[in-house]
């Protein structure tokens, strides 16, 4: 059995036409079932529904073989314990340090709400500022405005949720697109069957990308 693990939404909705061309296709819509275990059209893959942050982690415990993950949410993860051999091209965002429009920085420490704490923590090291990250789990956008930070470190797309919100998009930090995750034990294991549906995808999203 190979298993995957996928998110709901966008890296669902981008991925399974990549994983069609592979000839795996769910036999149930999974954004309109309530499973979390959905069969494919080929009896030996399945699909595992799971929370976008929580994908490496199946994966890198061997609860899934492969997964698709944001590079945001491995750059958060870290650590060596997974190989990331093709990179999907979807989901394409930036990360980016974001502050109200027209704010000066403070010159003390700098207050940074983030869900992306390590993140975070590195690129200011990197930049040699003295920082107090702020942890949250969402709706970041709302730490400047009522001063519970002095930025956010979010992904950004067209940018409409900063400016909806009065803030405006500071310091690049990375290109951001999802990745296919593969566990290092399934691998070595099955390793043909795994090299035979990278090659497959890695031809799909070429193909996609060119001309
Ligand atoms: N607005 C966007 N445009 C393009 N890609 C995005 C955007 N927002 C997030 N992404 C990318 O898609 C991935 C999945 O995002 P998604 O919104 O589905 O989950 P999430 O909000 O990070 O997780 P959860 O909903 O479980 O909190 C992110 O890790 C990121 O790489
Ligand atoms: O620059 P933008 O295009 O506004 O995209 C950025 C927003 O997208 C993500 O949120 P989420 O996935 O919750 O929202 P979405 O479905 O609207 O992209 C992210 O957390 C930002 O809030």
């Amino acid at each position: 059995m190979l298993t995957i693990a996928l998110s709901k939404g966008r890296i669902l909705d981008d991925t399974l036409p990549l994983l069609a061309e592979a000839g795996i296709v769910p036999t149930e819509n999974p954004d309109k079932s309530r499973k979390l275990i959905i069969p494919t059209t080929q009896a030996d893959v399945r699909l595992l529904i799971v929370r976008a942050t929580d994908v490496p982690t199946y994966v890198e415990h061997g609860a899934a073989d492969l997964g698709v993950a944001g590079k945001d949410v491995l750059m958060e993860y870290g650590g060596q314990g997974l190989y990331e051999p093709l990179d999907l091209r979807i989901a394409l965002c930036k990360l980016m340090t974001a502050g109200r429009v027209g704010d000066v920085e403070p010159k003390g420490r700098l207050r940074v709400a983030t869900k992306f704490v390590n993140v975070a923590k590195r690129y200011y090291a990197e930049q040699g500022r003295q920082v107090d990250i702020i942890k949250l789990y969402g709706s970041m956008e709302l730490a400047p405005l009522i001063g519970l930070a002095d930025k956010i470190i979010d992904v950004v797309d067209t940018g409409n949720t900063l400016r909806a919100n009065g803030l405006e998009p500071q310091d690049f930090i990375a290109d951001i697109s999802s990745r296919l995750i593969v566990n290092k034990a399934s691998m070595k294991m099955q390793h043909a069957r795994i090299q035979a549906l990278i090659d497959t995808l890695r031809k799909a999203v070429e193909s996609r990308h060119r001309g």
